[in-house]
């Protein structure tokens, strides 16, 4: 503990903490700190947690609502610089760009929204969203004639707006508004109240965007009725070129900025004053008015100028924009003084990823095929993928286990779609919930998604135990996905879990009638939605076939004997955190009257030597009382050393893991794996074992094939050197790697069922295909293993191995 709060060592999860509370520009700069913080800033889940902590829109926050873009060449590059705009604060004098971020070539900025600026083309078939706090972009497919189109027709000063409307039922309509005046084409769409307003250049005085001239009308155009109105232009004290314009919507209202060399002047017309109350219909030309809520229209000729002074001067006066206020130019560089720029609003400053409207890019992409049936569910899959592989660069570029990989025909690299799931298990009021908090926290910066399962001990009373409490909090502050396990026979939710349920992702497990009862527990909490979630595997998931599963849990209540095999390991059950404190002799005659009472004896693998004697006693009870036995790697191990012991009289007979110095060694070292120098490691991963007894049990529980593939992990191995002796006494080995030097299987004929395996057959057991050997044991434990051996020989159809070709017998080998 004192290590970790010592020093600069503050822990990591206050810093994230901390760091959830400050600004989004602070967070920003602050990853450039230490990697520590930056690995916090990254991560996606602290991002998303950022956002909406600082999502509610501070109106008073002008300053980062609105943003100054300008876009310029710089080495040949079209570079957009961000300045926050300070139209409430006209105080602010120079500012330095919060970022700068390179144009995509052939792009340039249509709009900002939330946290993102948009790229947009003309030409090309993608809008590139990007976040200039983070300076992640993203391509997305752009929907169709999305927005405003702006076309000049013809040489005549008659310039057509097309708008267009997404109809009830008809998809998009084309709305072309034509009318006299040049449109300012330096300005993205401005939308204020579902009206969209244009500003426009007067032609008779400058026709050239670079023209310098006086300003035309506002153009109002309504959405909702499809009518627009034209506004008299203001006195702005000056003549622009379109450079020298732009406008925006700021809290309502409609601005406009108008630059000079040193400042911006901005103009309001505040939106209750874009009212209906006189407009012109340069299709009829007729100017149409508003008196007393009634609607008059008259024809006024048919020049357009005609119309033109006509509707300026039907404008009532209030609708002139007003003064506003004006700011200084930030501190820019020369070349931004002739560069095309923008004031946007709408903007609130944030870390989340552009990935975020991955998942939405489905449905617009120009080079896929039409009419393949499979498409849409092959466009979700790509979709899916593509995202998993952005997501999986950007959150973990070295990693490489657990992931399927795809050939990119371009690169010729190798892509990875998976992301990794990091199973933190908790018991109950674990000692080391910190160490935990600090790894979950670790996991997540690595950016993996973390799922931790607890398993919560809890009075049948539904009391609530300080450590479940702290389990809870932990559950619910940290990991994506929470499975909380209850025991001690709760049938149901208690009241602290049923709390801990309502926070999302938090599936609680309590007690059910089998074990196959507990993925339909998960499905009806709908943990499989919340995963797939997490994981944005939402679009490629289909619905779960649950129907054998749940056949099967079915079956399984209506089975009534019992079968009890005793597993003989250190690691004995729910009570192990509070091993330390059981006391010894009653332990031990508890555990041995259960083995007594045992139908099957079961050894499972392990390292070290605790446990070991124990072991060593329950095999030779199974030995000598002809209960069936399993022993898998150490157990397989440890029945050898007790055969030597106890059959060949071998009193010091051991494994050289537990006795280096034993003069009788029949487990050893393999040689592969000596550590001798510290190259040692592990014999490990899937094996070939061929059968050398074709009339084994284990041979025929395996469908009497020639050879299987299980897999391994050990060091040690039975001495080659002792395996006739042990073959002489009435050990048989019945299977061997290909050189036949390594013992893999091993049995004695005439006991009821006594088999080691060096591998794990419980690697590659499934609940729907259980291994061959728990099968046997099983059948074995309960009196019914000819009828299984008879079935097996029956009903296995070989797949990956080849039927067994018939042996020598035993005897052959020179039993
Ligand atoms: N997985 C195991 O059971 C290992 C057994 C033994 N300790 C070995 O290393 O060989």
């Amino acid at each position: 503990m004192a290590a970790v709060f010592c020093g600069d060592m503050i822990p990591v999860e206050l810093w994230w903490e901390i760091l959830l509370r400050a600004p989004t520009k602070d967070v920003a700069r602050s990853s450039c700190v230490s990697t520590q913080w930056r690995g916090i800033v990254s991560d996606p889940s602290f991002r998303k947690l950022h956002h909406d902590r600082h999502a509610v829109p501070n109106l008073n926050d002008g300053i980062s609502d609105t943003l100054l873009v300008a876009t310029s060449d710089v080495d040949g590059e079209s570079v957009s610089s961000v300045f926050p705009a300070a139209l409430v604060s006209p105080a602010v004098t120079g500012q330095a760009p919060i970022c700068r971020v390179n144009n995509p070539y052939g792009y340039s900025l249509t709009n900002v929204c939330n946290g993102f600026l948009c790229f947009a083309s003309w030409s090309r078939a993608k809008v590139i969203v990007c976040n200039p706090v983070t300076g992640e972009k993203l391509a997305l497919p752009r929907a169709p004639h999305l927005g405003l189109e702006k076309r000049r027709r013809y040489s005549r000063p008659v310039t057509f707006a097309l708008g267009y409307t997404l109809a009830a039922a008809g998809g998009w309509r084309q709305h072309p508004f034509p009318h006299p005046y040049r449109v300012v084409q330096n300005t993205p769409t401005i939308v204020v109240g579902g009206k969209i307003c244009m500003l426009t250049a007067n032609p008779a005085s400058h026709q050239h965007p670079n023209d310098v001239g006086k300003p035309g009308p506002v153009m109002v155009v309504d959405v909702a009725s499809e009518e627009y109105r034209t506004y008299n232009p203001a006195d702005y004290g000056c003549l622009w070129a379109d450079m020298a314009v732009s406008g925006f919507e700021l809290h309502g209202r409609l601005c406009l900025a108008i630059r000079s060399d040193t400042e911006i002047h901005f103009w309001k017309m505040p939106v209750e004053e874009i009212s209906m109350r006189a407009w012109l219909d340069g299709d009829t030309h007729t100017l149409c008015y508003g008196v007393d809520n009634k609607l008059y229209s008259r024809y006024v000729g048919t020049t357009m100028t005609m119309t033109t002074s006509l509707a300026a001067r039907c404008l009532s006066p209030t609708e002139v924009m007003s003064w506003d206020c004006k700011i200084r130019l930030p501190t820019t560089p020369p070349w931004l003084v002739s560069c095309n720029w923008n004031i946007y609003t709408g903007y609130r400053p944030s870390l989340l990823s552009p990935l975020t409207f991955a998942s939405q890019q489905d449905n617009n992409d120009d080079d896929e095929d039409e009419g393949d049936e499979s498409r849409p569910f092959v466009r979700r899959l790509l979709c899916a993928l593509r995202h998993q592989k952005s997501q999986k660069r950007r959150m973990s570029p070295t990693s490489t286990d657990h992931t399927n990989g795809k050939r990119n025909e371009r690169s010729g690299t190798t892509d990875r779609y998976t992301t990794r799931v990091k199973v933190h298990k908790l018991i109950g009021a674990s000692r080391d919930m910190l160490a935990y908090y600090l790894t979950v926290v670790r996991q997540k910066q690595q950016g993996r998604r973390v799922v931790a399962q607890s398993l919560i001990s809890v009075s049948s009373s539904g009391e609530n135990p300080p450590g479940v409490r702290r389990s809870h909090r932990r559950q619910i502050n940290l990991p994506e996905i929470g499975l909380q396990a209850l025991a001690g026979g709760i049938r149901q939710r208690v009241d602290a879990v049923i709390r801990a349920a309502h926070v999302a992702n938090i599936f609680t497990l309590y007690d059910v009638s089998n074990i196959w009862r507990v993925p339909l527990l998960l499905r009806d909490q709908k943990a499989d939605q919340a995963i797939l979630k997490v994981l944005n595997l939402e679009s490629v998931a289909e619905e779960p076939n649950l129907e054998e599963w749940m056949a099967r849990a079915d079956l399984y209540d209506t089975l009534h004997e019992t079968v009890r095999i005793a597993m003989v390991g250190k690691y004995t059950g729910v009570s192990d955190t509070y091993l330390s404190v059981m006391k010894a002799p009653d332990a031990y005659s508890t555990a041995w009257s259960l083995l007594r009472g045992a139908d099957g004896i079961l050894v499972p693998g392990g390292f070290g030597e605790r446990g070991v004697e124990g072991k060593i006693l329950a095999t030779k009870h199974a030995r000598e009382n002809d209960v069936p036995f399993l022993g898998i790697c150490l157990g397989m191990q440890l029945a050898v050393v007790e055969f030597a012991c106890h059959v060949l009289k071998l009193p010091d007979a051991n494994s050289t893991e537990f006795d280096a110095k034993t003069e009788n060694p029949c487990v050893i070292i393999m040689p592969e794996c000596s550590n001798e120098g510290k190259g040692g490691t592990m014999r490990r991963g899937s094996k070939r074992t061929f059968f050398k007894v074709a009339n084994s049990k284990s041979a025929k529980l395996y469908g009497s094939v020639n050879h299987i593939d299980e897999r391994f992990r050990h060091r040690y191995q039975v001495n080659p050197n002792v395996v006739q002796l042990f073959e002489n006494n009435g050990l048989q080995v019945v299977g061997t790697d290909k050189t036949g030097e390594i013992v893999q299987i091993v049995e004695i004929p005439n006991h009821r069922f006594f088999v080691g395996v060096q591998f794990h057959p419980e690697f590659m057991s499934r609940p729907s295909k259980p291994s061959a050997l728990f099968v046997g044991l099983i059948a074995a434990s309960c009196g019914q293993l000819d009828g299984v051996l008879q079935d097996a020989a029956c009903n296995h159809e070989p797949q990956q191995n080849q039927r067994a070709e018939k042996r020598p017998a035993a005897s052959d080998l020179g039993d």
